[in-house]
């Protein structure tokens, strides 16, 4: 389980995260909402270890998360460095030694499953190939927790399916852990167990998608709305 309790993080005098409290089991996948500049992002690097809280405690299993900790929750950026030249093939060996829990055959069995040919070179992929083979690199890694930025970002319909398809396929419902950050909610509500809403740095709003439907009688993306033209 990941806890953040009462986190802030700034960048020079703003706050990115402003005494943010969350609680994120196993097993679920999660949605992270907001508008542009809610802190998303700085959320899911935070989680990840690569950025420290400037107050409050961020702890993964009971313990302080911390680079070391973080390596085996897989981070997946919103954007891609792969290098050009290698291609999907190379790309995997890279992450093979770079990561101890990446799996080099789920890798390519997800590849092979998006239609990905691991000969190509990564320079001559279209953007939604791209995106097929960073979504191959992060679930080829047998984490506990998928952090996922914005995976759907700038793809088009055929790839967001085909990146759904393959999170559902290739991750274990029962221990694994997906937590991405969308600006699709409508699009991605049928995926989702749990949404988490975010608004200058803070949460507002953490459901089970079920309650939303059942208590409030609207779909997630109604409840969102309302939820800030409410002004919470
Ligand atoms: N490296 C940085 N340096 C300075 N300010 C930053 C940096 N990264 C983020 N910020 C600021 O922190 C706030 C939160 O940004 P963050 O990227 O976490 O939000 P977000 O919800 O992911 O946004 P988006 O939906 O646009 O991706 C914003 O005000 C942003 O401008």
């Amino acid at each position: 389980m990941i806890e953040l309790k009462e986190v802030s993080k700034k960048y020079g005098g703003r706050k990115a995260l402003d005494g943010l409290t969350l609680t994120l089991p196993q097993g679920k996948i999660i949605g992270l909402v907001g508008e542009n500049g809610s802190g998303k992002t700085t959320l899911l690097k935070l989680i990840a270890g690569l950025l420290t809280p400037d107050s409050g405690r961020a702890t993964y299993g009971g313990s302080k998360i911390t680079r070391k900790i973080a390596s085996n929750l897989a981070y997946m950026p919103d954007t891609d460095l792969f290098y050009p030249c290698f291609t999907v093939n190379q790309l995997f060996d890279f992450y093979d030694t770079q990561f101890a829990d990446f799996n080099p055959i789920k890798a390519k069995e997800i590849a092979q499953f998006l239609a990905i040919e691991l000969d190509s070179k990564v320079k001559s992929l279209s953007k939604g190939n791209r995106g097929r083979v960073k979504i191959a690199t992060t679930l080829g890694r047998e984490a506990d927790y998928y952090l996922l930025d914005e995976p759907f970002s700038g793809l088009d319909p055929m790839v967001r399916d085909d990146i759904t398809k393959g999170l559902i396929r290739f991750t274990d419902p029962e221990r694994q852990t997906v937590i991405m950050s969308t600006h699709e909610l409508k699009e991605m509500e049928p995926l989702l167990d749990e949404i988490v809403v975010l608004r200058e740095g803070r949460v507002i709003a953490h459901e089970a998608v079920d309650e939303i439907r059942d208590t409030h009688g609207k779909d997630a993306t109604t409840w969102m709305v309302s939820l800030f033209r409410e002004g919470r």
